[in-house]
Protein backbone atom coordinates (compact mmCIF):
# COMPACT_ATOMS: atom_id res chain seq x y z
CA UNK A 1 0.00 0.00 0.00
CA UNK A 2 2.98 2.19 0.87
CA UNK A 3 6.39 2.12 -0.26
CA UNK A 4 9.22 4.74 0.44
CA UNK A 5 12.31 4.43 -1.54
CA UNK A 6 15.28 6.18 -0.94
CA UNK A 7 13.28 8.62 0.80
CA UNK A 8 15.57 11.80 2.37
CA UNK A 9 14.48 15.25 4.14
CA UNK A 10 16.88 18.11 4.82
CA UNK A 11 16.13 20.76 6.48
CA UNK A 12 19.64 22.97 5.75
CA UNK A 13 22.46 21.21 6.41
CA UNK A 14 20.70 18.80 8.95
CA UNK A 15 19.32 15.34 7.82
CA UNK A 16 16.43 14.19 9.21
CA UNK A 17 15.72 11.28 7.70
CA UNK A 18 18.62 9.29 5.40
CA UNK A 19 17.33 7.23 2.65
CA UNK A 20 15.09 5.41 4.60
CA UNK A 21 12.95 2.29 2.81
CA UNK A 22 9.78 1.58 4.56
CA UNK A 23 7.23 -0.55 3.36
CA UNK A 24 3.16 -0.74 4.86
CA UNK A 25 1.19 -3.80 3.24
CA UNK A 26 -2.38 -3.65 3.05
CA UNK A 27 -4.02 -4.38 5.83
CA UNK A 28 -0.43 -4.13 8.03
CA UNK A 29 -0.40 -1.89 10.87
CA UNK A 30 3.35 -0.69 11.06
CA UNK A 31 4.77 1.08 14.12
CA UNK A 32 7.72 3.65 13.33
CA UNK A 33 9.33 4.17 17.08
CA UNK A 34 12.44 5.82 17.84
CA UNK A 35 13.51 8.52 20.33
CA UNK A 36 13.74 12.38 19.57
CA UNK A 37 14.38 13.80 16.71
CA UNK A 38 14.92 10.60 14.89
CA UNK A 39 12.74 11.89 11.96
CA UNK A 40 9.28 9.86 12.39
CA UNK A 41 7.53 13.34 12.01
CA UNK A 42 9.71 14.29 8.94
CA UNK A 43 9.06 11.02 7.21
CA UNK A 44 5.09 11.38 7.79
CA UNK A 45 5.53 14.76 6.16
CA UNK A 46 7.42 13.41 3.49
CA UNK A 47 4.67 11.08 2.59
CA UNK A 48 1.69 13.80 2.99
CA UNK A 49 3.62 16.49 0.90
CA UNK A 50 4.01 18.84 3.37
CA UNK A 51 7.30 18.73 4.17
CA UNK A 52 9.98 18.28 0.99
CA UNK A 53 11.79 15.55 0.57
CA UNK A 54 14.16 13.23 -2.25
CA UNK A 55 13.46 9.72 -3.25
CA UNK A 56 9.70 8.13 -4.17
CA UNK A 57 6.92 7.93 -1.90
CA UNK A 58 4.44 5.23 -3.58
CA UNK A 59 0.76 4.94 -2.75
CA UNK A 60 -0.78 1.47 -3.86
CA UNK A 61 2.23 1.43 -6.20
CA UNK A 62 1.28 4.97 -8.01
CA UNK A 63 4.03 7.28 -7.59
CA UNK A 64 2.55 10.32 -5.45
CA UNK A 65 6.56 11.95 -4.81
CA UNK A 66 5.86 15.05 -7.54
CA UNK A 67 1.45 15.81 -6.04
CA UNK A 68 0.98 18.40 -3.95
CA UNK A 69 -0.54 17.54 -0.31
CA UNK A 70 -4.22 17.89 -1.50
CA UNK A 71 -3.65 15.65 -4.28
CA UNK A 72 -2.48 13.08 -1.67
CA UNK A 73 -5.65 13.19 0.49
CA UNK A 74 -7.62 12.63 -3.04
CA UNK A 75 -5.71 9.86 -3.55
CA UNK A 76 -6.50 7.97 -0.30
CA UNK A 77 -3.92 9.34 2.28
CA UNK A 78 -5.12 10.45 5.64
CA UNK A 79 -3.40 11.99 8.63
CA UNK A 80 -4.17 12.20 12.04
CA UNK A 81 -1.34 15.32 12.97
CA UNK A 82 0.51 14.95 16.40
CA UNK A 83 -0.75 17.34 19.10
CA UNK A 84 -4.74 16.68 17.65
CA UNK A 85 -4.95 19.73 15.17
CA UNK A 86 -8.33 19.55 15.25
CA UNK A 87 -10.06 23.13 14.03
CA UNK A 88 -10.47 24.31 17.60
CA UNK A 89 -13.61 26.96 16.50
CA UNK A 90 -15.85 24.09 14.71
CA UNK A 91 -17.97 22.40 16.30
CA UNK A 92 -17.31 18.25 16.60
CA UNK A 93 -19.97 18.07 13.58
CA UNK A 94 -17.63 20.86 11.48
CA UNK A 95 -14.76 18.77 12.11
CA UNK A 96 -16.41 15.32 11.33
CA UNK A 97 -17.51 17.39 8.15
CA UNK A 98 -14.34 18.70 7.12
CA UNK A 99 -12.99 15.14 7.21
CA UNK A 100 -15.45 14.49 4.30
CA UNK A 101 -14.91 17.57 2.25
CA UNK A 102 -13.57 15.68 -1.06
CA UNK A 103 -16.54 13.25 -0.15
CA UNK A 104 -19.88 13.12 -2.55
CA UNK A 105 -21.58 10.11 -1.16
CA UNK A 106 -24.03 12.15 1.38
CA UNK A 107 -25.22 8.67 2.62
CA UNK A 108 -21.69 6.86 3.24
CA UNK A 109 -20.49 10.33 4.84
CA UNK A 110 -23.60 9.71 7.13
CA UNK A 111 -23.22 5.91 7.86
CA UNK A 112 -19.38 6.81 8.43
CA UNK A 113 -20.02 9.81 10.94
CA UNK A 114 -22.64 7.61 13.26
CA UNK A 115 -19.99 4.81 12.67
CA UNK A 116 -17.66 6.84 14.21
CA UNK A 117 -20.03 8.54 16.71
CA UNK A 118 -20.84 4.90 17.76
CA UNK A 119 -17.22 4.12 18.50
CA UNK A 120 -16.58 7.71 20.45
CA UNK A 121 -20.16 8.10 21.80
CA UNK A 122 -18.61 11.15 23.79
CA UNK A 123 -18.10 13.39 20.71
CA UNK A 124 -21.76 12.25 20.22
CA UNK A 125 -22.09 14.37 23.27
CA UNK A 126 -20.51 16.87 22.07
CA UNK A 127 -21.32 16.76 18.50
CA UNK A 128 -22.46 20.73 18.59
CA UNK A 129 -19.69 22.08 21.10
CA UNK A 130 -16.30 24.24 19.68
CA UNK A 131 -13.49 20.85 19.17
CA UNK A 132 -11.11 23.52 21.16
CA UNK A 133 -13.56 22.89 24.09
CA UNK A 134 -12.77 19.29 23.85
CA UNK A 135 -10.25 17.96 25.91
CA UNK A 136 -7.07 16.19 25.31
CA UNK A 137 -7.89 12.93 24.79
CA UNK A 138 -11.42 14.08 23.22
CA UNK A 139 -9.21 15.88 20.69
CA UNK A 140 -7.45 12.51 19.95
CA UNK A 141 -10.75 11.03 19.21
CA UNK A 142 -11.77 13.44 16.97
CA UNK A 143 -8.63 13.87 14.93
CA UNK A 144 -8.82 10.03 14.44
CA UNK A 145 -12.56 10.26 12.91
CA UNK A 146 -11.74 13.62 11.32
CA UNK A 147 -9.42 11.56 9.35
CA UNK A 148 -11.63 8.59 9.27
CA UNK A 149 -14.21 10.60 7.59
CA UNK A 150 -12.05 10.77 4.50
CA UNK A 151 -12.10 6.96 3.94
CA UNK A 152 -8.30 6.83 3.34
CA UNK A 153 -6.77 3.77 2.28
CA UNK A 154 -3.68 4.45 4.21
CA UNK A 155 -4.21 6.46 7.79
CA UNK A 156 -1.23 7.74 8.95
CA UNK A 157 -1.44 8.41 12.96
CA UNK A 158 1.21 10.66 14.35
CA UNK A 159 1.91 10.01 18.23
CA UNK A 160 -1.81 9.45 19.12
CA UNK A 161 -1.09 9.05 22.83
CA UNK A 162 1.35 12.09 23.06
CA UNK A 163 0.40 13.90 26.48
CA UNK A 164 -2.52 11.67 27.47
CA UNK A 165 -3.28 9.75 30.32
CA UNK A 166 -2.38 6.19 30.50
CA UNK A 167 -6.06 5.05 30.54
CA UNK A 168 -7.23 6.83 27.29
CA UNK A 169 -3.84 5.94 25.80
CA UNK A 170 -4.64 2.66 26.02
CA UNK A 171 -8.34 3.14 25.20
CA UNK A 172 -7.32 5.09 21.62
CA UNK A 173 -4.77 2.48 20.63
CA UNK A 174 -7.39 -0.71 21.76
CA UNK A 175 -9.52 1.40 18.43
CA UNK A 176 -6.96 1.56 16.58
CA UNK A 177 -6.71 -2.02 16.68
CA UNK A 178 -10.37 -2.33 15.94
CA UNK A 179 -9.39 0.14 13.28
CA UNK A 180 -6.72 -2.72 12.06
CA UNK A 181 -9.13 -5.33 12.18
CA UNK A 182 -11.53 -3.85 10.12
CA UNK A 183 -8.77 -4.55 7.46
CA UNK A 184 -7.78 -0.64 7.44
CA UNK A 185 -3.69 0.14 6.56
CA UNK A 186 -2.14 2.18 9.09
CA UNK A 187 1.46 3.65 10.07
CA UNK A 188 1.65 4.74 13.48
CA UNK A 189 4.25 7.01 14.94
CA UNK A 190 4.78 6.73 18.76
CA UNK A 191 6.65 7.08 21.48
CA UNK A 192 4.88 4.52 23.21
CA UNK A 193 6.57 1.79 22.44
CA UNK A 194 4.46 -1.00 24.41
CA UNK A 195 0.90 0.49 23.18
CA UNK A 196 2.20 0.93 19.59
CA UNK A 197 3.55 -2.62 19.73
CA UNK A 198 0.50 -4.44 20.97
CA UNK A 199 -1.30 -4.77 17.39
CA UNK A 200 1.96 -3.81 15.12
CA UNK A 201 2.11 -6.37 12.30
CA UNK A 202 5.92 -5.13 11.77
CA UNK A 203 8.36 -2.50 13.63
CA UNK A 204 10.86 -0.08 12.31
CA UNK A 205 12.76 1.57 14.62
CA UNK A 206 14.55 4.76 13.38
CA UNK A 207 17.76 7.02 15.11
CA UNK A 208 19.12 9.89 13.33
CA UNK A 209 17.84 9.11 10.63
CA UNK A 210 18.47 5.80 9.57
CA UNK A 211 16.42 2.57 10.00
CA UNK A 212 18.47 0.32 12.85
CA UNK A 213 15.64 -2.61 12.94
CA UNK A 214 13.04 -4.04 11.07
CA UNK A 215 11.04 -7.03 12.12
CA UNK A 216 8.14 -8.04 13.94
CA UNK A 217 7.59 -7.44 17.90
CA UNK A 218 8.56 -10.93 18.59
CA UNK A 219 11.86 -10.44 16.38
CA UNK A 220 12.30 -7.51 19.11
CA UNK A 221 12.06 -9.73 22.33
CA UNK A 222 15.81 -10.64 23.73
CA UNK A 223 17.18 -8.06 21.90
CA UNK A 224 18.44 -4.56 23.63
CA UNK A 225 17.24 -2.33 20.48
CA UNK A 226 14.54 -1.44 22.60
CA UNK A 227 16.36 -0.04 25.60
CA UNK A 228 19.09 1.19 23.42
CA UNK A 229 17.02 3.48 21.30
CA UNK A 230 13.15 3.37 22.35
CA UNK A 231 13.88 3.79 26.19
CA UNK A 232 11.37 1.07 27.26
N1 LIG B 1 11.82 22.78 10.32
C1 LIG B 1 12.99 22.29 10.74
N2 LIG B 1 14.13 22.99 10.58
C2 LIG B 1 15.31 22.48 10.99
N3 LIG B 1 15.48 21.27 11.57
C3 LIG B 1 14.37 20.54 11.76
C4 LIG B 1 13.07 20.99 11.36
N4 LIG B 1 12.17 20.03 11.66
C5 LIG B 1 12.88 19.03 12.24
N5 LIG B 1 14.19 19.32 12.29
C6 LIG B 1 15.26 18.47 12.82
O1 LIG B 1 15.20 17.23 12.13
C7 LIG B 1 15.46 16.15 13.02
C8 LIG B 1 14.29 15.16 12.97
O2 LIG B 1 13.14 15.77 13.51
P1 LIG B 1 11.71 15.06 13.55
O3 LIG B 1 10.74 16.05 14.10
O4 LIG B 1 11.42 14.45 12.24
O5 LIG B 1 11.99 13.90 14.61
P2 LIG B 1 10.96 13.00 15.42
O6 LIG B 1 11.51 11.63 15.38
O7 LIG B 1 9.58 13.20 14.93
O8 LIG B 1 11.12 13.59 16.88
P3 LIG B 1 10.04 13.75 18.08
O9 LIG B 1 9.73 12.38 18.56
O10 LIG B 1 10.82 14.56 19.08
O11 LIG B 1 8.86 14.49 17.52
C9 LIG B 1 15.69 16.75 14.38
O12 LIG B 1 17.08 16.86 14.58
C10 LIG B 1 15.07 18.14 14.27
O13 LIG B 1 15.72 19.06 15.10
Amino acid sequence: MLSLEKLQVSYGAVQAVRSLDLTVGEGELVALLGPNGAGKSSTIGAITGLVPSKGRVLLGGTDISMLPAESRIAKGLAISPEGRRVFANLTVGENFRMGAALRRDRAGVRDDTERFLDMFPVLRERFAQPAGTLSGGEQQMLAIARALMSRPRLLLLDEPSLGLAPLIVTKIFDFIGELKASGLTLLVVEQNAAQAMRFADRVYILSTGEVRFVGTPADLEGTDLMSVYVGG
